[in-house]
């Protein structure tokens, strides 16, 4: 495992208290001439970030507080037409991936976990990311039932509409691991070429899907929620494993199954799911 434990602290101080500091020392002689009375906003954050995770990185974020804060030269951009979006241009953000990946120590993922109602996904997710958390990384869970509630309340159960609820989980899933977060999709997606399409929109080696291989007799005596009771009652149509299909994955990276007719328990799921990240390099930066 990797050695870089620390205690998590706030990365950035309240906008009062930057306000608070006095900056103004560690000025270049041409940005105070140009700005006398403060430094730029982004020099604040830089110093603000130096001297709160400095210590921390054993070195300065910046290395002499200088700020480059003059707008860089640009060609027109490039507008093109993205489905129904007609005119839309790229915009490159000054601070990439590898920055960011370096301010965490650590690199940014999709875990994509799927399997059937019940096989242990939200257990899972949450137990990953409380225990990633312990060790010093930061992780977001988007669980599927979660997202219904808000993102995607508009979205029913057939597969078009389950097809869509994976699609744009698996956008911001992206964003997240373009962020430098360890994200933790946790959602049922049934259907294998939608769980490949998010494969495709990640970087080599960063969708690392985790199948919970789990008996449909186990998740059903299990019925955490009464839904399989309801589905088998013919209350709830179209629901997976019953009457709706379940793909499992061909090819995935890790996979959870019972051993000896015995499932494993939440802390070794964990465990597996940490080690992977671990040999992999996920777990540094
Ligand atoms: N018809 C049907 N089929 C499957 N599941 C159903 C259905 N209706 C409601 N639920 C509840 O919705 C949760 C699954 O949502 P997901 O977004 O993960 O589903 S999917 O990926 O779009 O298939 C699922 O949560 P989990 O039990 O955590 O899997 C159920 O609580
Ligand atoms: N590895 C496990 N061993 C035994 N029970 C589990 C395990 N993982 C989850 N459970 C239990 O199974 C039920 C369903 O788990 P949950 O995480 O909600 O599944 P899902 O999100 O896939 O629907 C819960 O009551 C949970 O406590």
């Amino acid at each position: 495992m990797s050695s870089h434990l620390f205690r998590p602290q706030p990365l950035f101080p309240a906008s009062s208290e930057i306000v608070q500091r006095d900056y103004s020392f560690r000025l270049s002689a041409a940005t105070a001439v140009a700005r006398p009375w403060f430094p730029c906003h982004r020099q604040i954050q830089a110093m603000a970030a130096t001297e709160r995770l400095g210590s921390r990185n054993g070195e300065a974020l910046t290395p002499n507080g200088d700020c480059d804060c003059s707008i860089p030269e640009k060609s027109a951009p490039v507008l093109t037409n993205v489905g129904k979006s007609t005119n839309v241009a790229w915009h490159e953000c000054q601070v990439g991936k590898l920055e960011k990946q370096k301010l965490l120590k650590q690199k940014g993922c999709v875990i994509w976990i799927t399997g059937l109602s019940g096989s242990g996904k939200s257990t899972l997710a949450c137990g990953l990311s409380r225990e990633l958390h312990a060790l010093g990384y930061l992780s977001y869970v988007l669980d599927g039932d979660n997202i219904r509630h808000g993102l995607n309340k508009d979205l029913s159960f057939n597969a078009e509409d389950r097809a869509e609820n994976i699609r744009r989980i698996g956008e911001v899933a992206k964003l997240f691991a373009d962020a430098g977060v360890i994200c933790i999709a946790s959602l049922i997606s049934p259907y294998r070429r939608d769980r490949d399409a998010c494969r495709c929109m990640l970087p080599d080696a960063t969708f690392i899907e985790v199948y919970l291989d789990i008996p449909l007799e186990v998740c059903e005596s299990r019925d955490a929620k009464g839904l399989y009771k309801l589905a088998r009652a013919g209350k709830i149509k179209g629901f997976t494993g019953v009457d709706d299909p379940y793909e499992p994955p061909l090819n995935c990276e890790i996979l959870v199954r019972p051993i000896d007719g015995v499932c494993p328990s939440p802390v070794i799921m964990c465990k597996q799911v940490i080690s992977y990240l671990d040999e992999k390099g996920f777990l540094e930066a």
